[in-house]
């Protein structure tokens, strides 16, 4: 049976074609002799291994016919009408990269098209293409990277970051890659390195290559940006169903399976910016440890629920026969929001409850399983006379206080409180304020042991607790999504659930994208990277455009990692748009206008319902929009914990938005109420300076979410 090796199609199949597309391959995978497939070489064809194949009366697919070791395979090229099919057959030829052993189709005679507006941009006299202003030289691309001849003239005299942008959009596979890498400005030998080119072998450098060369240079991790071996019939269909053939689900970028598939001797952090891939590598590499070992116990998690069931979801689609475990000790990966993981360590751990409780409060708790109310803080402070300044008797501090320095430290009384030593608090206590801030926790306390009620951090720190103190832990591997967000008892609590031990821990995290609590270090929580951490640099979600806009918004303020390391913000887009639309309006009723109107416009314009979104500040102006989309005629719906909804307009608040992405979004980030200024006015300044950062990266997040379009509104 010939191997089907799937290219990353050089054109785009419209839905009648894919289906038919999917047959063809189907049978060829099966057999390649069945006469109805005409699968047949070409007179003068560039290549000699090149073969078109019979997809429909009208269709024809172009593929590279590769034997080695007594198999066949198949290298697909893409599905084109008969006439122009035979004319790509008869130009395109596939080898091997000299320089860098990856394959290369090459278009023989007939020159690409040259892209218009790329040209149009092409250097002035004056100043210097990028490529050279970044200190390349062509000796870099072409011996360094193995670019071709005429991409590299190309890319040298390109006048700017679109330039060479558009350019590396005209190329699939390492060539686009590698362009989006000299625009950003990384060194040559850093590109190398990273794709993990390496020179062909010395008998390659000539233009003939045996069939056995091209299949290993097929092989190798850099080709996986653009082929994909294509194991069985169920893969097959999940590449072609999936409309683009495949991307994240098919063709990893090279540093991205290294993420999946490698082994670490203990915790590692993967960092990188909105709609870098973290996500996908958590999903795949979640995959990868269940397919090595399958009786490996797996975690993944993150903030929110709605989060997790988007991971769940993605795990599903990546491998439909993926073992999704039931419960938190069964083999397979169990994919669950942290505070629902620590609920159902709660709930199983039966009489060390108690003991793990106390461990951490210094009492028991009647109702472990209920839930402080969030407000519990602000009854609190309003419920007890304290000689506290604002700045710190606010449930903000409080809280924050509560989580960073009482229950990380597991605190019971005043006396150790006073004692305690309160690394990375920007808020300084003398002895008399301690005692002040003791007595509000004291009293928070004494409600909570009349409910019997646990808040979301204390369970995960009483999970945790309950879970050190066993000998046996539910878990082999740990793997985290949004781990910026997370606070200090769930470090505690996933610290706990694996083994100390290889590949025990893997976090993505990206501290531009905090938008809940205070900013922590992993190291205080008895998680020690050490050296093991990385970042991905490469955005595939959003437009060069969007994505300077959405950078604009974080400029000038600092932003700290999980290692306690300023974050970088330097990273790339892959895809290039249109300029986002920033509409300035004077009052609620022209927001909700513009709202309408843009929306309508996509819709006119034939856009799904659900790849166009609104986001909002709150639910309340989230709800004000559905009602005026609604009454417009626009079948449009608030999302809240559901899933977003079939054939309506999504409309949710910017926190719902995160971790969802859509093509067009019309993002609304209006204004602070006056309760919320009086609110953040009465914070320290460093709580105010923290507020300040989050409230940045809410509208980051949230202009993150758009893959093609952003519009923003703003109310002045
Ligand atoms: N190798 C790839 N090829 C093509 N598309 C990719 C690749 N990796 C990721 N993507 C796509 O990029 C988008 C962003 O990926 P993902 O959600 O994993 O990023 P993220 O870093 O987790 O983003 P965020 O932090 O904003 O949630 C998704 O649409 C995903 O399918």
């Amino acid at each position: 049976m010939p191997t089907i090796i799937m290219g990353k199609l050089a054109n785009r199949l419209d839905g009648s074609v894919r289906g038919k597309a999917m047959a063809f391959l189907q049978k060829l995978g099966a057999d390649d002799t069945v006469p109805g497939l005409h699968v047949e070489p070409i007179h003068n064809s560039a290549d000699p291994r090149v073969r078109t194949g019979r997809v429909d009366d009208s269709w024809r697919a172009v593929m590279f016919r590769l034997d080695s070791d007594d198999e066949t395979h198949y290298v697909i090229h893409g599905i084109w009408p008969h006439d122009e099919a035979i004319a790509v057959a008869q130009r395109v030829r596939l080898r091997v990269n000299p320089v860098n052993g990856l394959p290369q189709i090459d278009e023989i005679a007939v020159a690409p098209p040259e892209p218009a507006s790329e040209q149009s941009r092409q250097t002035s006299p004056t100043v210097p293409p990028l490529l050279e202003q970044l200190g390349h030289d062509r000796a870099g691309l072409v011996d360094v990277l193995g670019l071709p001849d005429e991409v590299t003239d190309r890319a040298m005299s390109a006048a700017d970051e679109d330039a060479v942008l558009e350019l590396a959009q005209h190329h699939e596979g390492w060539i686009g890659t590698i362009l989006l890498d000299l625009a950003a400005g990384d060194r040559a030998h850093d590109i190398a390195e990273r794709m993990q080119l390496q020179e062909a072998p010395e008998v390659l450098h000539g233009d003939s290559h045996s069939d056995a060369d091209v299949l290993d240079s097929l092989k190798r991790p850099a080709a996986a940006l653009q082929y994909a071996f294509i194991g069985d019939q169920d893969e097959l269909r999940r590449v072609i169903e999936a409309g683009d053939f495949g991307a994240w689900r098919v063709f990893l970028h090279p540093e991205q399976r290294r993420y999946v598939e490698r082994s670490y001797r203990g915790p590692f952090r993967l960092s990188g910016g909105a709609g870098t891939g973290k996500t996908v590598v958590l999903i795949h590499r979640a995959r990868e440890l269940a397919r090595r070992d399958p009786a490996a116990r797996i975690v993944l998690t993150t903030f929110t629920t709605n989060l997790a069931e988007a991971l769940r979801d993605g795990l599903a689609r990546l491998d439909p026969q993926a073992n999704q475990a039931k419960s938190l000790t069964d083999s397979g990966v169990y994919v669950s929001g942290i505070d629902a993981l620590a609920a159902a360590i709660l709930r199983g751990a039966g009489t060390g409850l108690k003991t793990a409780t106390r461990e951490v409060l210094g009492e028991e708790r009647s109702a472990p399983l209920v839930r402080t109310p969030g407000s519990r803080w602000r009854e609190i402070v309003e419920s007890t006379g304290t000689t506290l300044p604002h700045t710190i008797a606010n449930e903000t501090f409080l809280s924050s206080e509560y989580v960073h320095v009482v229950l990380a430290n597991k605190i019971h009384d005043e006396a150790e409180y006073l004692r305690v030593r309160r690394s990375g608090r920007g808020v300084a206590l003398d002895r008399g304020k301690r005692s002040a801030v003791w007595a509000l926790i004291a009293a928070y306390r004494a409600q909570s042991r009349i409910d019997g009620s646990l808040d979301f951090a204390e369970a995960a720190a009483v999970a945790a607790a309950y879970l050190s103190g066993q000998d046996e832990r539910p878990a082999d591997h740990v793997l985290v999504d949004e781990g910026q967000d997370l606070a200090p008892t769930h470090w505690q609590l996933l610290r706990a659930l694996a083994p100390e031990g290889t590949d025990d821990l893997f976090i993505a995290e990206d501290s531009h994208q905090r938008i809940y609590g205070s900013r922590t270090v992993l190291g205080r929580h008895g998680i020690a990277i050490v050296g093991r951490s990385q970042r991905l640099t490469l955005n595939y979600r959003t437009t060069a455009q969007n994505l300077h806009y959405a950078m604009t918004i974080l400029d000038g303020a600092e932003y700290v990692d999980l290692e306690d390391e300023l974050d970088s913000t330097g990273y790339r887009s892959a895809r290039l748009g249109p300029a986002p639309t920033i509409d300035v309006v004077d009052s609620l009723a022209n927001e909700i206008d513009a709202v309408v109107r843009h929306v309508s416009e996509w819709l006119d314009d034939g856009d799904d319902h659900e790849t166009v979104a609104v986001l909002a500040r709150d639910r309340y102006h989230r709800d004000r929009l559905v009602t005026a989309l609604t009454e417009h005629g626009t079948d449009a719906r608030a999302v809240d914990r559901e899933r977003s909804p079939r054939g309506r307009v999504p409309v949710m608040t910017m926190h719902r938005a995160k971790g969802t992405e859509f093509s067009k979004v019309v993002l609304v980030p209006g204004r602070p109420s006056s309760g919320e200024l009086a609110r953040l006015e009465s914070l320290d300044p460093s709580e105010r300076a923290d507020a300040d950062l989050r409230a940045r990266s809410l509208r980051y997040v949230a202009a993150t979410r758009a893959r093609d379009e952003l519009v923003v509104v703003h109310r002045n």
